[in-house]
């Protein structure tokens, strides 16, 4: 049973909406990092070429502030090259455990240079070097390249020169739309009074 969902479509909402629906999803994916035992930051990002033809696949958010929700990815891969064609996407947050889904809807905006740059001179040396070696999205042509590509960039890792790849780099989901799922178990107020309708519509 869904107990509240919030929808907010595009030229409905207003911003005043928009902010207390990201305030309320914050709020969820704290909930959910106490609750669930997968990574509750895992998400569904659903993506589709110019013609209509439709992907999708688990990514990582990264940030979520007022203005979206933020993701990392190859600029090769399928994701990406689809986003630059058209930047429609959808997002999918499952916290079963909490019993509790949110579904996105908005444009992917490429991250500024600068955003992405500090990014990722915050990640963990092997990510660093995993961004490098990795071709995204290509098949792997066998595991010995892939390990020699490691070997290189962790040599150079060493040297201290692995700056961020201009081939990786982010995207900002901005918001047309959020809707939020709450199913079984007792009936509980999920938000401020304005940000969600308990009982569901
Ligand atoms: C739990 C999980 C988290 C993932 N997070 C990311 C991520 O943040 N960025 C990314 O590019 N790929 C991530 N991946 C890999 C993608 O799901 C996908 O296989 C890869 O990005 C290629 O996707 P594409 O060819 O559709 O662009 C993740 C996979 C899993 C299972």
């Amino acid at each position: 049973m869904t107990l509240a969902v919030r929808s907010l479509p595009e030229g409905e909402s207003t911003a005043l909406e928009m902010l207390q629906a990201l305030q309320l999803f914050r709020r969820w994916l704290r909930e959910a990092e106490a609750e669930e035992c997968h990574d509750p930051a895992t998400m569904v990002l659903a993506t589709a070429t110019c013609d209509g033809t439709p992907s999708a696949r688990m990514v990582l958010l990264k940030d979520c502030n007022d203005r979206g929700f933020v993701f990392y990815t190859n600029l090769g891969s399928r994701k990406a090259q689809e986003l630059r064609a058209n930047p429609q996407a959808a997002l999918l947050f499952d916290w079963a455990k909490a019993g509790r889904r949110v579904e996105i809807a908005g444009r992917a905006e490429p991250l500024r240079a600068q955003e992405a740059d500090a990014y990722f001179a915050r990640r963990p040396a092997l990510s660093r070097i995993g961004a490098w070696a990795s071709r995204q999205s290509e098949p792997l042509g066998s595991r010995l390249h892939l390990w020699l590509r490691i070997a290189r960039f962790t040599a150079i890792w060493a040297t201290g020169r692995l700056a961020r790849p201009k081939f990786w780099s982010g995207f900002r989901v901005i918001p047309s739309e959020i809707r939020f799922q709450e199913q079984g178990g007792p009936v509980r107020l999920v938000g401020t009074d304005d940000a969600v309708n308990p009982a569901g519509t």
